[in-house]
């Protein structure tokens, strides 16, 4: 139950100690790197906007500068880090199991790069790569509760639809992508992200809206370096050892791990 973790038990007691010595960590890291230095930064900005809001009295009252800088320092790290590094996962676990589709990628990797690292234009050519990110995203969106709640009664196409219901994510409903809804097939996107599907709010791995992610085309770049350096520079092959499970853990992981046989090449 969620109002579990307002028990005073010996696992929330911990998590508390744990929140509160984080926070503290990150309040003195932010005081003394303004100390050190007074360039403009991701931190400056948001050290600017709290003293604008707190000034402007637009903070809420139960919310301090001192916690609307560390909540956003948490924010930004953890939809900047885990997202991604998850994302990574799901790729290698998809490529190992899909060796066509791990020797396509290979292939256009090392006749776009050859031994150089990846540049932008390098990147933006990798059509094969964005196809299995793309696809990845769909199977496995690390965010999975990108649900949308209908704020009054609308009606759309005809079809009355009331105010409060939540419709959840659409990547795997086979009347919008097809008898291989739940399969993985990459060749779906080969036209684009808008060949693929047939609305835009089908597929949202990145959310929508005016609070789409701020860090999706960074995203993408950070995965293609990471997944294209990889796929050029080792061979790999899931172990018997693992054991598919995507589980909810905040994001969505494997929840035994990746275990994959890795090789130099
Ligand atoms: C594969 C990687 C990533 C995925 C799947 C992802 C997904 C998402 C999703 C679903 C949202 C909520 C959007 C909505 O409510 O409509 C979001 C928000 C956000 N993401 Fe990402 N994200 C990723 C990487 C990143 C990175 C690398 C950064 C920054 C470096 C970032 C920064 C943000 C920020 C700041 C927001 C909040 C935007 C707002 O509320 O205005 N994300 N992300």
């Amino acid at each position: 139950m969620y109002c579990n973790r307002y028990m005073p038990t010996k696992p929330n007691r911990e998590a508390c100690q744990l929140e509160k010595q984080i926070n503290s960590m990150i309040l003195s890291m932010v005081r003394a790197r303004s100390q050190a230095t007074s360039e403009r930064d991701l931190l400056k900005s948001l050290q600017e906007a709290a003293k604008r809001y707190e000034d402007n009295g637009d903070l809420p009252s139960n919310i301090s500068c001192d916690k609307f800088i560390v909540d956003n320092c948490k924010n930004i790290y953890f939809v900047g880090y885990d997202t991604t590094a998850t994302s990574v996962s799901w790729c290698l676990v998809l490529l190992a199991a899909y060796p066509d589709w791990r020797a396509r990628t290979r292939t256009e990797v090392h006749d776009i790069c050859g031994d150089n690292l990846p540049d932008v234009d390098m990147l933006q050519s990798m059509k094969m790569l964005t196809m299995v990110i793309q696809e990845t995203l769909r199977l496995y969106p690390p965010v999975v509760d990108m649900v949308r709640e209908t704020m009054q009664d609308v009606s759309l196409n005809g079809i009355h639809i009331p105010k409060g219901i939540a419709r959840p994510t659409l990547h795997q409903d086979p009347n919008l992508w097809g008898p291989d809804a739940h399969q993985f097939n990459p060749e779906r996107f080969s036209k684009g992200l808008k060949g693929a599907y047939t609305s835009p709010h089908v597929y949202m791995p990145f959310g929508a809206g005016t609070r789409v992610c701020a860090g999706q085309h960074f995203a993408m770049v950070e995965l293609k370096v990471i997944l294209s350096q990889i796929i050029s520079r080792f061979s790999f092959t899931l172990s018997s050892s693992y054991r598919h499970s995507p589980a909810f853990r905040l994001l969505i992981k494997p929840e035994h791990g990746v275990h994959l046989h890795i090789r130099k090449l």
